[in-house]
C-alpha cells in the first residue's frame, strides 16, 4: 500500500518522541528501498551508505526567457513591493512524501547515474572562473559529483561500533569494556545475567555499560559545511522590488562547524567567533511545544515565504540576553532550529567562521544562513552528502530545501530580502534571479556561459545594514512612485540587456562587448545613487578607478557604504598595468581594501566528517583547532575549500551541471 504523507508524518512524530525508527517508518523506509532496488540498475561502483530518500517535489527552476526580462513585463504593477513588517507564515508546497531513511541493502547496488563525472570544477587564478556546461549525448544538461560516502546521518555512532566482523553482541561488549576502563560507570559490576543477543548470555551490567555508554557518546560525528559569498553584477534593490538582477557566486566563504556532545548534554551553543557571541540554551527548555503545535508545524519540505510574528514573540526570552550589534544572527539561527529540530535533536555546539566581510554588500548573511540552513537539515537527516549515488533531481530538491530555509534566516536578518543571496550562496554559479509574487518560488535562471571578467573588488569598510537600506528605497518609493517606478524599470531594463551579454557563449571579454556590460555596471550605479544608496567612499572608489580610466564602476549589495566592484578593461598599453597598481596603492591609502577573489564557483558544502590530511593520516577537525585558525588565511588553509579540495575524503557539492568541455 503506498505510504501517505500524513501517515509518515505521524510515523515520524512518534519516532521522534521515541527517539527511535518506529516500525512503520521502518516499514515505509523498505517500501521506498525496494523502489528504489526495482527502479536502479545494479552496479559495482557503490560504498555502503545509509542514503536518506525521498520524494519531495523536485525544484522548479522556472527559466526565465529573455522576453520576461524585459521592461514592459517587468512593470511596477505586477511587482510585490513588501514592506518591513512580518506576515503570517504561509506554507505552500507540502511534499507528498517526507524523508526516508535507507540503508544500503549492502548487496553492492547502487543507483546508476545516467550523466555523471568526477570531474572537479577548475578555479581561474585570476578574478573570474569560466565554467562550461557540457551536454550528454541527449542534448541535457549534466552536472558534476563528487565521489563520497554518504554519512550514516541518523545513525546513532554506537551503530558504527556494533558493525563489523564480529557478532553484534560480540562487538558491542568489548567496545563497552573498552570505553568503561577509561571511566567511572555509574553501577555496580554483580549484576545477574540474562540472555543477551542471538540467545548468548550477556551480563546485566554489560547492558548497563552499553546504556552507558550511548549517553556519553554523540549521536553523530562533527562535522562542516560552507557557503560562498556573492557579488551582485546587476539589479540589486531592483530585485526587492519584482524586477530581476545577475549574482553570482564570490571565492570567499563562511564555515561552519558542528561538534556534536555526548547524549546526556542536552544543550546547544550558538558560537559566531567573527562577532563574538557565544550563546548556550537548554535545549528542552526551548518553546518546542509551540513550534511543534499543529497550527505553527513547519517542516524541511514546506516553503515558507514570510516569518510568523508569534513564533518570533515566542523566541524573544530565549535571545534577550544576547547584547550584540549582529543579534539577529542568533534569531535567525534560533528560529530555524526550532522549525526544523524537535526536543530530542542531537546536543551540539555551531561554530562559524567567515572569510567575507560583514555587512559589506557581499551576501554574508546570506552565506551563514545558507549554513546554518544546511548543518540542521544534515543534522536531523533530511539530506544525504553530495555523492556519485545522488540522482540529479535529489541534488536540486536537497538546494530546494536548503535554500528555502535558508531564506527563512534572510528574514530573521533582513526582514524582506528578496532572495537573490541565499539562493546563489546555495546553488553558487552565476543566475538571474527574479522573485515577482513573494508567495511563490522565485525564478531562476542559471547563466551557462558565465564568462571570466577581469574584476576588481573594493571595500570601503563603510558598515552599513542591509535592511535599513532596503527600507529607505521603500520610503523612496512610497514617496516618488512614479520616478522611483521608471528608475526601477531602467535597472530592470540594464539587467535585461547585460543578461544577453554574459548569458551569450560568443562574449569575448576583450572586445566591444566588454565596453557595452561596463558601461551598463556605470548606468546601473548611476540610477542606484539616484535611489539614494550610494556613499560618499563608493563615489571615491568611482572617482579613483573611472578617473584614471582602467574601468567602470559601481556599488554591489545594498550600498551604504560596503563594497563596489569595476570591470576592468583589458592591460593593452604598456602604462596600463601601472595605472592599475596605483590605483589599488591610492585606495589602500584611504583605508579601503582590495580583493583578488573569483566569480561563479561552487554553492553550499559540506565536509563529512570534518577531517583533514591525507587518507592514512587524517586527523579530526576539532572546534579548538578552527578557533585557533590564526585569520582568513588560517581558517583557508584548515578548512578551505581550496585547501581540502572536493572528493571523496573532502568537500563536497551538491552539483547540478558539468563544466563543458573545452
Ligand atoms: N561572520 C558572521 N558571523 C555572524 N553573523 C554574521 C556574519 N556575517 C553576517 N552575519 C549576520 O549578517 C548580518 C549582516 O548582514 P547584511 O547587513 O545583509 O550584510 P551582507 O551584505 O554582508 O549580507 C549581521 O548583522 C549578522 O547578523
Ligand atoms: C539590496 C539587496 O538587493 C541586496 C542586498 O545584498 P547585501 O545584503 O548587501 O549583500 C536586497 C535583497 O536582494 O534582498
Amino acid at each position: 500500500m503506498p505510504v501517505s504523507h500524513e501517515d509518515l508524518k505521524m510515523v515520524d512524530s512518534a519516532a521522534d518522541l521515541l527517539g527511535v525508527a518506529s516500525p512503520s517508518r521502518k516499514r515505509a523506509e523498505s517500501e521506498v528501498s525496494r523502489y528504489y532496488d526495482a527502479q536502479e540498475p545494479a552496479s559495482s561502483s557503490s560504498s555502503p551508505s545509509n542514503d536518506l530518500l525521498d520524494g519531495v517535489q523536485s525544484l522548479s527552476l522556472s527559466h526565465i526567457p529573455d522576453t520576461d526580462i524585459s521592461p514592459s513585463n517587468g512593470s511596477s504593477e505586477t511587482s510585490s513591493y513588501r514592506s518591513g513588517a512580518v506576515g503570517t507564515a504561509a506554507s505552500t508546497g507540502a511534499a507528498a512524501v517526507p524523508p526516508l531513511q535507507r540503508r544500503d541493502s549492502g548487496r553492492g547496488r547502487a543507483r546508476e547515474l545516467p550523466r555523471k563525472s568526477s570531474l572537479s570544477m577548475p578555479t581561474a587564478p585570476l578574478t573570474f572562473q569560466h565554467h562550461h556546461r557540457k551536454n550528454s549525448s541527449s542534448g541535457s544538461i549534466s552536472r558534476i559529483y563528487t565521489a563520497a560516502a554518504a554519512p550514516n546521518i541518523r545513525q546513532p555512532l554506537s551503530h558504527e561500533y556494533l558493525r563489523g566482523s564480529g557478532s553484534p553482541a560480540q562487538e558491542s561488549t568489548s567496545v563497552a569494556s573498552e570505553t568503561l576502563q577509561n571511566s567511572t560507570p555509574p553501577f555496580t559490576s554483580n549484576e545477574a545475567a540474562r540472555p543477551g543477543l542471538n540467545g548468548r548470555t550477556r551480563s546485566l551490567s554489560r547492558t548497563r555499560s552499553l546504556s552507558y555508554m550511548k549517553r556519553m557518546e554523540p549521536e553523530l560525528p562533527d562535522f562542516m559545511v560552507s557557503a560562498p559569498a556573492k557579488v551582485i553584477m546587476y539589479g540589486e534593490h531592483a530585485v526587492v522590488h519584482g524586477k530581476a538582477a545577475i549574482a553570482a557566486a564570490l571565492s570567499l566563504r563562511s564555515y561552519l562547524h558542528v561538534h556534536h556532545l555526548p547524549r546526556d548534554n542536552r544543550t546547544v551553543t550558538l558560537h559566531l567567533a567573527d562577532i563574538d557571541l557565544n550563546h548556550t540554551w537548554d535545549i528542552e527548555s526551548l518553546p518546542w511545544d509551540f513550534f511543534n503545535s499543529p497550527a505553527k508545524k513547519r517542516i524541511h519540505f514546506d516553503t515558507v515565504t514570510s516569518l510568523d510574528p508569534e513564533l518570533l514573540e515566542a523566541l524573544q526570552p530565549f535571545l534577550s540576553s544576547i547584547v550584540n550589534k549582529y543579534h539577529s544572527a542568533a534569531t535567525a539561527f534560533l528560529y530555524v532550529y526550532l522549525c526544523l529540530g524537535s526536543k530530542h535533536s542531537p546536543a551540539a555546539v555551531f561554530t562559524l567562521r567567515s572569510t567575507i566581510p560583514i555587512g559589506a554588500g557581499l551576501g554574508s548573511s546570506a552565506s551563514i544562513t545558507v549554513c546554518l540552513s544546511a548543518a540542521l537539515h544534515l543534522q536531523s537527516g533530511m539530506l544525504v552528502r553530495p555523492s556519485a549515488k545522488l540522482f540529479e533531481e535529489e541534488c536540486a530538491r536537497q538546494l530546494k530545501r536548503i535554500n528555502d530555509w535558508a531564506f527563512v534566516g534572510e528574514m530573521c536578518i533582513h526582514g524582506n530580502p528578496s532572495g537573490v543571496d541565499n539562493t546563489v550562496a546555495t546553488g553558487g554559479k552565476a543566475v538571474l534571479f527574479r522573485r515577482g509574487d513573494y508567495s511563490k518560488p522565485p525564478e531562476v535562471k542559471r547563466l551557462e556561459h558565465f564568462p571570466e571578467l577581469p574584476l576588481m573588488l573594493v571595500n570601503t569598510n563603510q558598515p552599513r545594514r542591509t535592511a535599513e537600506l532596503v527600507a529607505a528605497v521603500h520610503g523612496l518609493r512610497n514617496s516618488h512612485p512614479t520616478t522611483c517606478g521608471l528608475m526601477l524599470d531602467a535597472i530592470d531594463n540594464v539587467t535585461a540587456e547585460a543578461m544577453m551579454l554574459l548569458d551569450n557563449k560568443h562574449f569575448r571579454p576583450d572586445d566591444s562587448h566588454l565596453t557595452r556590460l561596463g558601461e551598463l555596471v556605470r548606468i546601473n550605479h548611476g540610477l542606484l545613487v539616484s535611489l539614494g544608496v550610494s556613499h560618499p567612499k563608493l563615489e571615491r572608489v568611482r572617482q579613483i578607478v573611472d578617473g584614471s580610466g582602467i574601468g567602470w564602476t559601481k556599488l554591489t549589495g545594498a550600498g551604504g557604504g560596503g563594497c563596489a566592484f569595476s570591470v576592468l578593461k583589458p592591460i593593452q598599453m604598456p602604462g596600463d598595468e601601472a595605472k592599475k597598481l596605483k590605483v589599488e596603492e591610492t585606495l589602500k591609502e584611504e583605508g579601503m581594501v582590495t580583493y583578488e577573489a573569483t566569480l561563479g564557483g561552487d554553492g553550499v558544502g559540506v565536509l563529512w566528517p570534518a577531517m583533514h590530511g591525507k587518507p592514512e593520516e587524517r586527523v579530526s577537525i576539532t572546534k579548538e583547532m578552527f578557533l585557533a585558525a590564526d585569520g582568513d588565511d588560517g581558517v583557508e588553509a584548515l578548512v578551505g575549500v581550496k585547501a581540502l579540495g572536493s572528493g571523496r575524503l573532502a568537500w563536497g557539492f551538491w552539483r547540478e551541471w558539468l563544466p563543458e568541455e573545452a
